[in-house]
C-alpha cells in the first residue's frame, strides 16, 4: 500500500513521493455541473499503459462511478518511468470533434503525480468552458494481489462493468445513452402499433375452459381426436388430432431439490404467499432456475433402459422437463395403480373446478406429463343435451341422478382407458360433491389409478355471484337462454340442490384450495399426499392466484450478432436495436403508467439488460434462467457455418429441434426445464411483469400460457421489436401483440 508515502485531500490520495513496485492507478474526474457536460464522454489518451499512441479515437473511456464522477483504473509496471497523460471529452456522435484538455500534460513518475493542475479545463466550440476537479490515487500492488484481481477482474468485474449495473436494480431517471429521444417517440394511442396474434393463440379469455376437454370414446373421441367446439346443429366438429404429449426425460440427471416435494400423511395446511404489496428492493436468488445438477446419462441412455421411445405407447410418463428421476422412480417403484394419476375435481358449481384444471392440465403438459382434461358437463351435454333445466341437478329426482351418474361414469372410464393406453394424469372435472359419487370413483379407480381429490371451497359471497354471472355468459348450458336473468335465476336454483347434499372431502388423499380466489391468500390444505409428482401439484397450487395483470414479453433489441446471423454470444445492440429499446421504454412508460408496482425481468446477457437500460422506475431483476439457450460448441456461429462444418449436428437438429441438445450445450427441453421456477415466479407474481429474454427462452413462456404442444415449441414464431402481452384475467388468459418497429 502507499500509505506511507501519500497526502490525503477531498477524500483521494494525492502521490507525492514515488512508490516503487507494482502500482494500481486510479483517476477521477469530477464535474459537479452536469448539465453543462451534455453528452460529452470523459476519456483519457496517454502513454504505455494507457494506449499505444496518443491519437484521441484510440483514447481509453472513463467508467461513470457516480452520478458526477468518472474513473479509470489500470497497472503500471515496476520498472515504468514516467507515465503521461490527458483527459479528453469525447461527443457520443463519433463525427464530431472531441475536445483534450488545456494545457501540458498530465505526468506520473513511479506513482508519484508530478504536481500537474487539480482541475482540467476544456474549451469547447462555442467559448464555453467546462471544468472538472481530478483526483489521482496509486498503490502499491503485489503481483499475488494482480493475480487476485485479474481473476476476479474476469469473473466478475469485466460483466458488471459491461453491464453496467447490478443484478437488482431501478434507475430512477433516463441514464445516459437514452437521450436522443426523438427518433423513439410513439404514438399517443398504443392500440396504433397493435398487430394481430397467430391464429393459435388463445381466442379469447371469455372461452370456456371445458369446451376444450375431451369428448367422449363413444362418440369417437379417444385419446385424440374431436374437437372442442361444437358446430351449429350441435354436433360436434372434427379437429386435429392433440399432439400434446410423450417426450423423451431429457436428463434424469438433472433434477434438482425442489419446493415441490411435499410428503404428509396428515392434514396439513400452507398458507400461500403473502400478497405483495410492493416490489421494489425485491430480491431474487439469482441461482433459481439452475439446478444443480451433474451432467451424465443422455436420453438416449434413460430412454433405452426404460423403454421410453416417444413413438410407442407404454404405461410409463414419456416425461421432460421439471419430471426426471423422483417422478420416474415413483412411476418405476410405486404400486402399479400410481404409475395413473387421477385428479378428482371437488366442488359446487361456480367454484373455479374448470378453471384450476385446465390451468393445471396446461402446466403439467407443458413440463412434460402426459395429461388430460376429461369435463363430465360435457359428456352430459353431448349425451343429454345443453337445456337441462335445474330440475336435473335435484337429488331426488331419480332419472337426473342415473342420468349423471351414467356420464360421470363414462367420462371416468374414457380416462381410465386413456391411462391405459399410456396416458399419465387425467384431471377428472366435475362436482363429485357427494361422498357416494367419490367412493363410485374409488371403485372405479382401485389397481387403476391413484386418486387424489381436489377441492375447491370459497365463503366469498361476491365472488360467488360474478363467477355464475361468468357460467351464465360462458357456458354452453345457458347459450340458447335469452334471457340472462331467467339463466341467473335456473343456476342458483341449481346450485341450492347441490348445497342440499354437498359434502366436503374427508376420505382418502385430497388437497383443499380454500378461499384462494379472495386476493388475500387463501390457504391449502392437503392430507395423505406424497411423491414427486403430487408435491409438484400442490407447490403450483399454493402459488397461482385470480389477480388480474398483464406480462409483457420481447425479445431484446436486435444484436450486432442478430445482425451477422450469428447465434448465441453476448453482443450488444445493433443501431436498430439500440432504437428499440428506446422505443420500449417509452412504452413502458405508457402501457404501466397506471400501475403501482411492475417488474422488469431480463437474463444476464447483455443484450438484454441494455434493452431495459432505459426503462425507468421499476425495478430490473436479472434471471441466470432467463439466458438463451446455450449453443454450446456452435456458439457465436452462423447456421450456414454449423451446416458446413458440422453437418451431422445440423442434420440431427433439423430431425428433431425439440430434443436436440448442441454439443456442450442444451436442448429445448433443457430450457423448459429450467424455466419452471420462472414460471412459478410469473404464477405467483400480482403486479405486471416485463420479461425481456430471447428467442427460444421466450417461445417456452408463450407457450406454456397459450398451451402450445411441446413439439411446436421450437418453431414458434417471437419476432424481434414486438411485445407480446399476455392477459392473465378470472377467466383466463388473453394475448395482444404491439409491433414497434418494423
Ligand atoms: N379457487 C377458486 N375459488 C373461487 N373461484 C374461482 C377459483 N378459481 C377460479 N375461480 C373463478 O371461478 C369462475 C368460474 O369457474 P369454473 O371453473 O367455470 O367453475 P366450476 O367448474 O366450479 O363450475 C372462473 O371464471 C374463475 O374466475
Ligand atoms: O432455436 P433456434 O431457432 O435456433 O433459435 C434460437 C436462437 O435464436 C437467437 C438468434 O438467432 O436468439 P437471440 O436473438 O437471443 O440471440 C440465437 O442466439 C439462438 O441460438
Amino acid at each position: 500500500m502507499a500509505g506511507d508515502s501519500e497526502e490525503e485531500r477531498d477524500g483521494f490520495n494525492h502521490m507525492t513521493l514515488r512508490i516503487p513496485g507494482l502500482l494500481y492507478v486510479s483517476v477521477k474526474m469530477e464535474n459537479p455541473n452536469l448539465t453543462l457536460s451534455g453528452d460529452l464522454l470523459p476519456h483519457v489518451s496517454g502513454s504505455f499503459p494507457l494506449g499505444p499512441s496518443w491519437d484521441p479515437s484510440k483514447a481509453l473511456s472513463m467508467e461513470r462511478e457516480s452520478a458526477t464522477v468518472w474513473e479509470l483504473s489500470f497497472v503500471v509496471p515496476p520498472n515504468h518511468e514516467a507515465l503521461e497523460f490527458k483527459f479528453l471529452l469525447k461527443p457520443k456522435c463519433i463525427d464530431n470533434p472531441c475536445f483534450v484538455e488545456e494545457g501540458s500534460s498530465r505526468v506520473l513518475v513511479g506513482g508519484a503525480w508530478q504536481d500537474g493542475d487539480r482541475m482540467a479545463l476544456f474549451r469547447l466550440d462555442n467559448d464555453q468552458v467546462l471544468e472538472y476537479r481530478v483526483f489521482v490515487e496509486a498503490k502499491r500492488i503485489s503481483p499475488f494481489d494482480l493475480a487476485a484481481s485479474w481473476r476476479a477482474y474476469q469473473e466478475n468485474f469485466r460483466l458488471s462493468s459491461v453491464r453496467g449495473i447490478p443484478d437488482v436494480s431501478i434507475n430512477s431517471e433516463h441514464q445516459t445513452g437514452s437521450e436522443n429521444i426523438s427518433s423513439a417517440n410513439l404514438e399517443l394511442d398504443l392500440e396504433h402499433y397493435i398487430v394481430p396474434s397467430p391464429s393459435t393463440s388463445p381466442s379469447s379469455a371469455l372461452a370456456y375452459a371445458a369446451n376444450s376437454t375431451e369428448n367422449p370414446r363413444s362418440l369417437g373421441g379417444g385419446s385424440a381426436s374431436i374437437s372442442s367446439s361444437m358446430g351449429d346443429d350441435g354436433v360436434p366438429m372434427i379437429n386435429q388430432p392433440e399432439t400434446v404429449g410423450e417426450v423423451h426425460a431429457p436428463d434424469q440427471s438433472k433434477v434438482y431439490q425442489s419446493p415441490g416435494m411435499v410428503k404428509s400423511q396428515s392434514v396439513g395446511t400452507i398458507c400461500p404467499p403473502e400478497k405483495e404489496g410492493s416490489l421494489r428492493g425485491v430480491s431474487i436468488d439469482r441461482g433459481v432456475g439452475f439446478p444443480r445438477l451433474v451432467k451424465s446419462s443422455s436420453s438416449d441412455t434413460f430412454t433405452t433402459n426404460f423403454n421410453l421411445d416417444p413413438g410407442t405407447k407404454n404405461s410409463i410418463p414419456a416425461a421432460a422437463g421439471a419430471v426426471a428421476a423422483a417422478a420416474i422412480a415413483d412411476q418405476m417403484l410405486g404400486p402399479k395403480e400410481h404409475r395413473h394419476l387421477a385428479i378428482v375435481m371437488v366442488s359446487l358449481p361456480a367454484r373455479g373446478k374448470t378453471y384450476t384444471a385446465a390451468k393445471l392440465t396446461r402446466y403439467l403438459r407443458w413440463l412434460g406429463h402426459n395429461t388430460k382434461h376429461f369435463n363430465v358437463g360435457k359428456y352430459r351435454r353431448l349425451k343429454h343435451g345443453s337445456s337441462q333445466s335445474a330440475d336435473f341437478f335435484r337429488a331426488d329426482n331419480p332419472e337426473g341422478v342415473v342420468a349423471r351418474n351414467e356420464v360421470a361414469k363414462m367420462a371416468f372410464e374414457d380416462m381410465i382407458s386413456w391411462m391405459q393406453e399410456g396416458g399419465q394424469v387425467g384431471i377428472f372435472d366435475a362436482t363429485n360433491s357427494s361422498k357416494q359419487r367419490r367412493n363410485m370413483l374409488m371403485k372405479l379407480a382401485e389397481g387403476r389409478c391413484k386418486i387424489i381429490f381436489l377441492e375447491t371451497i370459497c365463503n366469498d359471497v361476491e365472488i360467488i355471484e360474478r363467477n355464475i354471472r361468468f357460467k351464465i355468459q360462458q357456458s354452453p348450458d345457458y347459450a340458447e337462454v335469452p334471457d340472462f336473468e331467467a339463466g341467473l335465476r335456473d343456476f342458483k336454483e341449481r346450485v341450492a340442490y347441490y348445497e342440499k347434499v354437498y359434502e366436503t372431502v374427508e376420505e382418502g388423499s385430497y388437497i383443499k384450495m380454500i378461499d384462494m380466489a379472495s386476493g388475500h391468500g387463501g390457504q391449502i390444505q392437503v392430507n395423505n399426499i406424497s411423491g414427486y409428482l403430487p408435491g409438484r401439484i400442490v407447490f403450483f397450487l399454493v402459488n397461482t392466484h385470480l389477480t388480474p395483470r398483464p406480462i409483457l414479453l420481447t425479445r431484446h433489441g436486435e444484436s450486432r450478432f442478430n445482425v451477422r446471423g450469428r447465434i448465441g454470444g453476448d453482443s450488444a445492440l445493433s443501431e436498430a436495436g439500440e432504437l428499440y429499446k428506446k422505443k420500449l421504454a417509452k412504452f413502458v412508460e405508457k402501457r404501466l403508467k397506471s400501475e403501482r408496482a411492475a417488474c422488469i425481468w431480463t437474463s444476464t446477457l447483455q443484450r438484454t439488460i441494455l434493452t431495459a437500460g432505459p426503462i425507468v422506475g421499476f425495478p430490473k431483476i436479472q434471471w441466470r434462467a432467463l439466458d438463451e439457450i446455450n449453443a454450446g460448441v456452435c456458439d457465436g456461429m452462423t447456421y450456414e457455418e454449423i451446416k458446413k462444418n458440422m453437418p451431422a449436428e445440423y442434420e440431427s437438429r433439423c430431425k428433431d429441434k425439440l430434443r436436440y441438445r448442441y454439443p456442450r450445450g442444451e436442448s429445448y427441453l433443457d430450457v423448459i426445464q429450467r424455466l419452471e421456477p420462472v414460471i412459478i415466479e410469473l404464477e405467483r407474481q400480482r403486479a405486471p411483469v416485463v420479461v425481456i429474454s430471447h428467442q427460444a427462452v421466450l417461445r417456452a413462456l408463450y407457450a406454456y400460457f397459450t398451451d402450445r404442444p411441446l413439439q411446436e415449441i421450437p418453431d414458434i414464431e417471437v419476432p424481434l421489436h414486438t411485445i407480446i402481452e399476455i392477459n392473465l384475467g378470472v377467466t383466463g388468459v388473453e394475448e395482444k401483440r404491439y409491433k414497434l418497429m418494423d
